[in-house]
């Protein structure tokens, strides 16, 4: 099988819209964004990024945004999405680079070594670090957790700042064994990271086939035996109320879930968004008021909010 490759040369500003568009709505098998800064400084930050000069020789000034299809997917349908989604972005003042598109075809198996060439060990916190399966680490002090990843077609190999926020959050809610629900689990990060940090029982729900199987192939690979997996709209059709409900997705996902919210937590329950662009916040705050919920910590992370939330007290 070969694969459509959709090449940007655009801007970091926009590597997150373009990440979430291209995933969300345009169902990418995947994305990658190769910021010529993370290369050039990578020697000396530590984060998860590898240099290798050869791979850059070609990148434009700011960053290559790379979206990877099925063949039969319509190219020319796609490159029109794209050209919209960045005069969209231009409107809200972001920078979007040359936003010159290019494409072509590669063989899948290609994709996958590419792809594997880019992800590393998230040395995340304390307690966390995101090891893909592929990899060996050592953790600084013996009792840091790992989860160990191959998030395959699902969304979730930590590197998103999302996905980072969500994990803070569950660190920060986690002061005993509890039971959780994460809604949209993708590769099953946020299950395994409540598995990790001590929950006793985790559901993990999402839309997509291929979350469902990255997730129990992802809990498999971690040992872990009380993750079970529910293909489901949001909370549609769960049973039973958790201590901690946790949701990566976006605002107007969020807004569906709130209504729902209440009737799946268990008293003193908390509960963890992540995925709301800073300009959705306010129609998150609203419904959250609405529907009975507080704020009770804001995260950011670049345009990322993370909230952590409780009921109002009675
Ligand atoms: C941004 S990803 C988050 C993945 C992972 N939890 C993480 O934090 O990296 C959002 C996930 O939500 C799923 N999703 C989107 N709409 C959904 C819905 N209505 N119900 C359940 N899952 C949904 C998507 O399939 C995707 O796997």
């Amino acid at each position: 099988m070969k694969l459509l490759v959709i090449k940007i040369e655009t801007s970091h500003e926009v590597e997150d819209a373009l990440t979430v568009f291209a995933q969300d709505n345009l169902k990418a098998l995947g994305t990658e964004a190769r910021k010529r800064s993370d290369f050039e400084q990578a020697g000396w930050l530590h984060d998860s990024t590898v240099v290798e000069m050869d791979d850059i020789k070609d990148l434009p000034e700011d960053m290559q945004f790379m979206a990877y299809f099925d063949e039969e997917a319509d190219r020319e349908q796609l490159i029109k999405e794209f050209t919209g989604k960045l005069t969209e972005l231009k409107t809200y003042g972001l920078a979007t680079g040359a936003g010159k598109i290019t494409t072509s075809y590669i063989a899948d198996q290609d994709w996958n070594t590419a792809w594997q060439k880019y992800y590393h060990v998230i040395d995340f916190s304390r307690h966390l670090a995101i090891v893909p399966e592929w990899e060996d680490y050592q953790p600084a002090f013996k009792d840091q957790q790992l989860i160990k990843l191959d998030p395959g077609l699902a969304f979730g190999t930590g590197n998103h700042k999302t996905t980072q926020l969500a994990m803070m959050g569950l660190e920060r809610a986690m002061v005993k064994p509890m039971t959780v629900v994460d809604v949209g689990t993708g590769s099953g990060i946020l299950a395994i990271a409540a598995a990790k940090l001590g929950a006793t029982d985790i559901l993990a729900t999402d839309i997509s086939d291929e979350s469902m199987t990255a997730a129990q192939q992802n809990a498999a690979l971690n040992d872990l035996t009380n993750i079970r997996v529910q293909k489901t709209s949001l909370l549609a059709n769960v049973d039973g109320k958790f201590d901690i409900i946790v949701a990566n997705i976006l605002a107007e996902i969020l807004l569906d879930l709130i209504p729902q919210m209440d009737a799946h937590l268990n008293d003193g329950g908390q509960i963890i968004f992540s995925g709301i662009d800073y300009l959705q916040l306010p129609k998150i705050e609203k419904a959250l008021d609405e529907n009975g919920f507080k704020i009770d910590l804001t995260m950011k992370q670049g345009r990322w909010i993370g909230l952590a939330i409780t009921r109002k007290e009675a």
